[in-house]
C-alpha cells in the first residue's frame, strides 16, 4: 500500500542563467520532491515566477537587487531562500517589517551554504574567547561584486559577539601609520582582507593567535556545487520556518 501523493514544491530561480544559479536550476530539476517553474535573469520579467505558481524562489543575483526581489517574493506570498550578499541590519530588520502582516511566509538569507563554510563560523566562534589576536581573510574570484564577502562579514560578527560576551579587549595591534587598506577593514572591529584572484572560488581564513600558538581555521569552495545541497535543504525546509531566519546553522541544528 502506498501512502498519498506529495506534490513536488514549485521553485523559481532568480539569477538563473548566473554562476550559481545555474548550478541551482540543474539540481532543482534534477530532483524528483522538486519541480522548476520559472527561471528569470536580468533583464527578464519577474512575475514569470509568480504567473509560474512558485511556491519557493531562490535568490542568487546581485547586492544592488537582492532587497527589492525579497520584497517582490513577500508581496506575492512566495517563501525565499537567498544567497545574494549585501546584507545588514537595517535590511534585515526592513525584511522582518513586511514579514510581520504575512505570519506563514518564510524567508531565509545565508551568507554561505557550503557546509564546510557554516561549520567554520561556528568553529571560529567557539574559538573566539581563547585568542587575544583574530583576523580574516577572505580570498575569492576577480567576478565579485562586493567585498568583503558576506561571509567573511558575518564571521567577523560573530568572533566579535564571542569575543565580547567574554570580556575580551581588543586585539593587540601597535600600527601607528598605515598606507590606505593595508590593515584591511575594519568589520565589528576584526580586520578583514579581501583578495581577489583568478583561479580562485570562494576561501576564507580566520587567523587567530596566542602567546606561543596560532590556530588557523580555513575553508575552500572549490566548486560552486558546495553551494546546491544547502540550498535544497533551505528550499525544502523553508515552509516549515516562516519569518526571517538569517544562517544555515539554523537548518542544521547547530
Ligand atoms: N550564500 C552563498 O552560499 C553564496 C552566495 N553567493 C552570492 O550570490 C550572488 C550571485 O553570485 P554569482 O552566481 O557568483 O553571480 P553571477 O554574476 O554569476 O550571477 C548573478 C546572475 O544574476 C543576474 N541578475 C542580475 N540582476 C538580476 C535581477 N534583477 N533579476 C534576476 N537576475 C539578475 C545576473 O545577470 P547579469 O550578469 O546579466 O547582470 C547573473 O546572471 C552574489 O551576491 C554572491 O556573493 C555566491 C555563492 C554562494
Ligand atoms: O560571490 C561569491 O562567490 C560568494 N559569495 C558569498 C560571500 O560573499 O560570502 C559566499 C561565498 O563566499 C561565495
Amino acid at each position: 500500500m502506498t501512502g498519498p501523493e506529495v506534490e513536488p514544491i514549485r521553485v523559481g530561480v532568480l539569477g538563473g542563467r548566473g554562476k550559481v544559479g545555474e548550478q541551482v536550476c540543474r539540481a532543482v530539476d534534477e530532483a524528483e520532491d522538486l519541480d522548476l517553474v520559472a527561471v528569470v535573469d536580468a533583464g527578464d520579467w519577474l512575475f514569470n515566477v509568480a504567473d509560474a505558481g512558485a511556491q519557493v524562489v531562490v535568490d542568487f543575483t546581485h547586492p544592488d537587487v537582492v532587497l527589492d526581489n525579497v520584497r517582490f517574493c513577500i508581496d506575492q506570498g512566495i517563501h525565499a531562500v537567498v544567497g545574494t550578499t549585501g546584507w545588514d541590519a537595517p535590511k534585515f530588520d526592513q525584511v522582518r517589517a513586511w514579514l510581520e502582516p504575512k505570519p506563514d511566509l518564510g524567508v531565509l538569507v545565508a551568507p554561505n551554504f557550503a557546509i564546510g563554510a557554516v561549520l567554520s563560523m561556528r568553529f571560529a566562534a567557539m574559538a573566539a574567547r581563547f585568542y587575544e589576536s583574530v583576523e580574516i581573510v577572505e580570498l575569492h574570484h576577480p567576478a565579485k561584486a562586493d567585498a568583503p564577502s558576506g561571509t567573511a562579514a558575518r564571521t567577523a560578527e560573530l568572533v566579535a559577539a564571542a569575543r565580547a560576551e567574554a570580556g575580551m579587549a581588543p586585539p593587540p595591534d601597535a600600527t601607528t601609520s598605515e598606507l590606505d587598506g593595508a590593515r584591511g577593514a575594519l568589520v565589528h572591529g576584526v580586520h578583514v582582507h579581501s583578495v581577489r584572484l583568478a583561479g580562485l572560488v570562494a576561501h576564507q581564513e580566520v587567523l587567530m593567535g596566542t602567546q606561543g600558538e596560532t590556530l588557523t581555521i580555513r575553508h575552500d569552495s572549490i566548486d560552486r556545487s558546495s553551494f546546491v545541497p544547502g540550498v535544497l535543504l533551505g528550499v525544502r525546509e523553508i515552509s516549515g520556518r516562516p519569518g526571517l531566519t538569517v544562517g544555515l546553522e539554523h537548518l542544521l541544528d547547530l
